[in-house]
């Protein structure tokens, strides 16, 4: 793929979740390589969530969010997170079935997109607790564009009984 940097620098957050194989080293691995590539630095990171899983019947999922400093646009940022997750050996299948990576992009600066392949911010981003939270650790005040509404403030209207605070063994 053809990297074109933006001089321009801008904020995104993206989720990362895992419920297949080494969720743990998994993630790591996969801010490590997000790190490392071209036109991303991670400004900051949550701590790591064991979540119940919403959808079919499937394991716990570990989840985490990060907030990235960029020089891409939405779009090739998109690209980089769906590239990674291949790398990392993504299997899926089924929709909201278990996967070995899931990375989304949820809020690009305040840009609102929608697009048939990509929405920003994430369409279901105010409705999941596993998101909320972490993203409400190192963003909340980053106000969702659609809603006008502070993630703090959105966190307030979710049950978040199926999220806690993972510790690594
Ligand atoms: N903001 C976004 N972040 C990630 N993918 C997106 C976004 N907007 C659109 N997409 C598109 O959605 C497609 C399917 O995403 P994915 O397979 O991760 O869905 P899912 O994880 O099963 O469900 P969910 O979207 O509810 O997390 C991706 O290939 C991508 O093109
Ligand atoms: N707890 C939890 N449940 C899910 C998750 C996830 O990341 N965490 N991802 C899904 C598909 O995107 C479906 N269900």
């Amino acid at each position: 793929m053809n990297i074109y940097l933006s001089t321009e620098v801008k904020q995104a957050a993206i989720a990362l979740g895992s419920n297949l194989g080494d969720s743990y080293n998994t993630l790591e691995s996969a801010l490590t390589a997000l790190n490392h590539t071209l036109g991303i630095n991670v400004l900051s990171r949550s701590h790591w969530y064991k979540t119940s899983p919403i959808g079919p019947t499937q394991p716990d999922y570990l989840n985490g969010c990060a907030i990235l400093e960029i020089q891409l646009s939405p779009q090739l940022l998109l690209e980089t997170l769906l590239e990674i997750e291949q790398k990392f050996g993504r299997i899926r299948l089924e929709r909201w079935g278990p996967r070995t990576l899931d990375l989304d992009l949820l809020l690009y600066d305040n840009l609102i997109i929608e697009t048939p392949a990509l929405q920003i911010p994430h369409p279901r981003l105010t409705e999941r607790a596993f998101v909320l939270v972490p993203l409400a650790e190192i963003a909340p005040t980053w106000i969702e564009p659609i809603r006008g509404k502070a993630i703090a403030e959105l966190l307030k209207d979710v049950d978040c009984s199926g999220v806690n605070l993972y510790s690594p063994a």
